[in-house]
């Protein structure tokens, strides 16, 4: 598989634009836009750093992975998942599950940007959601 770099890293917040003044207003970040993706049940603000982007991630839904999240870690936001970027996300979703590991998703998903992405299971990648994702 050839990892190309840190695509993004995923952190979900309680409010988006709450969050936002501590990202852009003390950090100095800019958010390139923000996106609602309804397969995820999020709205989500990209903030590129370097080679690589934070992903701010807000649910639009009670029950979506990012509302889950939060309600477990206490109602705070947190770190939610790191995401690679790889050539080829077929070839990739296919060598994990051939090397015996799991993929929640085993076909290539839309993602914010128009990405193709796919999450590997946290019980295969020692506790870490991990999101493939391959840029056209
Ligand atoms: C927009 C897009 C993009 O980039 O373009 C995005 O990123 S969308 C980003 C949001 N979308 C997603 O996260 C989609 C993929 N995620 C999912 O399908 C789900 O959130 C799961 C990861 C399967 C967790 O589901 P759920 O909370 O219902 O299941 P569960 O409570 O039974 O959890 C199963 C086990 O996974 C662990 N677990 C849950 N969420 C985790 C996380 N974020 N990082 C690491 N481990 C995690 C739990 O502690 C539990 O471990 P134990 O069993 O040991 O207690
Ligand atoms: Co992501």
């Amino acid at each position: 598989m050839d990892i190309k770099n840190v695509d993004h890293i995923g952190i979900a917040v309680v409010n988006l634009d709450e969050a936002l003044k501590f990202y852009e207003d003390v950090l100095g970040l800019k958010c390139q836009g923000s996106e609602v993706v309804n397969d995820q049940k999020v709205r989500v603000g990209f903030l590129p750093v370097g080679d690589t982007e934070l992903e701010l991630l807000e649910s639009t839904s009670e029950d979506g992975p990012i509302a889950k999240f939060i309600e477990k870690n206490g109602g705070r936001g947190g770190i939610q998942h790191i995401a690679l970027r790889v050539d080829n996300i077929e070839d990739a979703i296919e060598e994990i599950k051939s090397k015996g590991y799991k993929m929640i998703d085993e076909k290539p998903r839309y993602g914010a940007g128009n990405a193709s992405i796919a999450f590997c299971h946290p019980k295969s990648t020692n506790g870490i959601l991990i999101e493939l994702s391959e840029r056209k």
